[in-house]
């Protein structure tokens, strides 16, 4: 089937988000790992991209999604959307602006919006203000991300360092007053040479308002929230037409296992739930420097192929910041990702096929290393968060890619249980 809508994705547990949500629509999303190597095949209505270029540089980041946006037009797309996260997680030189202006130039478009907004998981923005729960981004626990710490929460202020064109903003009057006064309003703004639009909302109506008013714009950029709205927008414009497709999941092995890379604070709470009942085993990043892996593979090999292990290097931010003090930012998180991505490939080689794995950047890593070059979406286990189906060195396997604050203090039990284990 002609691709209707192209999307690329920052990172794998937001590239499963925005799966998940697009396929709440019924219709047929496909999940590639990365840019495909040959021409496309087998495409569906939507295409999600996963890379993992949250924290890359702004060159590198380009590079990788104008590949991505080339492969998503050879499948037959003309719309595009870049998803980042709905905490508009980025560093201090960040990759959102300029990858979202590269797009535009290849796309010769001059305009964009930017909508992270994901009101079921609590992500609001008002007067461009982006709010996590009630607190202000930067008063939120994601002040303290290990790689991206959010310290302002201004989307306007965020944004404007990262692009060459101006920054303005659509505020919540004027998205509450309907998806015409919205267009106006986007058109007033080109007519001021304003290329990057920020968009408030609230609650999925607003949303919705944002999806009808923007559906036809060569790039929409945000969380997957305000792209959940596209399917049915476009099967009312006639582009794509109903589906019965039903959601099949294969027969799997029954072991399973819990990887935690993930420091937010949800992920933390989540952890400690789990480790009431399961056996675990925690990673330091400081250990691993000194140590290796061994240890954790031997503790890992000896287990019960019954008993679920959880393998995680959450840990509270003074710890994350020891760690980083003596090993640099960047080496600590390398170390604990290809620790859970070595730990992945000896859990499917010791027979086990469910996947829990929890942070974007961890589950980057995993599925890397589990050689993964395309996801089925499966239902989803909280708002965001679907199972995925795969195969791995030619077994079926599921994985779930839990983003930091996504999912109940259960979530690690809801996943198994979705999955009757
Ligand atoms: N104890 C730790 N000390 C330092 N860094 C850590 C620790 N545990 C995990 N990390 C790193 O923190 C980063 C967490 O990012 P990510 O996996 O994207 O989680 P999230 O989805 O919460 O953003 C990863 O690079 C991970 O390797
Ligand atoms: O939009 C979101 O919040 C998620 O889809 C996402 O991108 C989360 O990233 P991580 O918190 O790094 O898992």
């Amino acid at each position: 089937m002609t691709t209707v809508l192209g999307c690329i994705a920052d990172d794998f547990t937001g590239a499963s988000d925005l799966a998940g949500l697009l396929g709440r629509s019924g219709f047929k999303v496909n999940l590639r790992i990365g840019t495909p190597n040959s021409p496309p095949t087998d495409t569906a209505a939507f295409e999600v991209i996963a890379l993992k270029c949250r924290t890359a540089p702004a060159e590198q980041a380009v590079a990788e999604t104008r590949a991505a946006l080339s492969w998503l037009r050879e499948a037959g797309a003309s719309r595009f959307f870049w998803k980042y996260c709905s905490t508009f997680d980025s560093t201090e030189h960040g990759n959102i602006g300029p990858v979202a202006e590269a797009l535009m130039a290849d796309l010769n478009t001059d305009q964009t919006i930017y909508c992270p907004a994901f009101p079921e998981n609590g992500r609001s923005i008002f007067m461009g203000n982006l709010f996590v729960g009630e607190l202000p981004l930067a008063e939120s626990p994601m002040k303290d991300h290990p790689l991206t710490p959010m310290r302002d929460s201004n989307l306007m202020r965020l944004l404007a360092p990262q692009t060459k064109l101006p920054v303005g903003l659509a505020n919540r009057h004027c998205v509450a007053q309907g998806y015409e006064a919205l267009q106006s309003r986007l058109n007033d703004l080109k007519g001021e040479g304003i290329a990057h639009v920020v968009i408030d909302a609230v609650t999925n109506d607003d949303l919705y308002t944002i999806a009808k008013a923007c559906r036809n714009m060569p790039l929409m950029t945000g969380g997957s929230a305000v792209a959940m709205p596209l399917p049915d927008l476009y099967a009312i414009d006639g582009l794509i037409s109903a589906t019965t497709e039903t959601k099949s999941t294969p027969t799997l092995g029954k072991g399973a296992i819990v990887l935690s890379g993930s420091c937010s604070s949800m992920t933390r709470k989540q952890v400690a739930a789990f480790s009431e009942t399961a056996d675990c085993y925690q990673l330091s990043p400081l250990a691993l420097a000194a140590d290796g892996l061994q240890q954790a593979r031997n503790w890992l090999a000896s287990r019960s192929p019954d008993a679920i292990p959880m393998i995680y290097a959450t840990a509270e931010p003074d710890a994350v910041r020891q760690a980083q003090e003596k090993l640099g930012v960047e080496k600590a998180g390398e170390i604990v990702e290809s620790a859970l991505a070595q730990l992945a490939i000896d859990a499917r080689n010791h027979g086990r096929r469910r996947f829990v794995v929890a942070g974007g950047e961890t589950s980057g890593a995993v599925v890397k290393a589990l050689n993964v070059t395309e996801l089925t979406i499966g239902d989803e286990i909280a708002p965001g968060v679907p199972w995925t189906f795969t195969r791995s060195s030619g077994e079926d396997i599921a994985l779930t890619l839990k983003s930091g604050n996504f999912g109940a203090e259960s979530f690690f039990s809801d996943a198994l249980t979705k999955l009757e284990i």
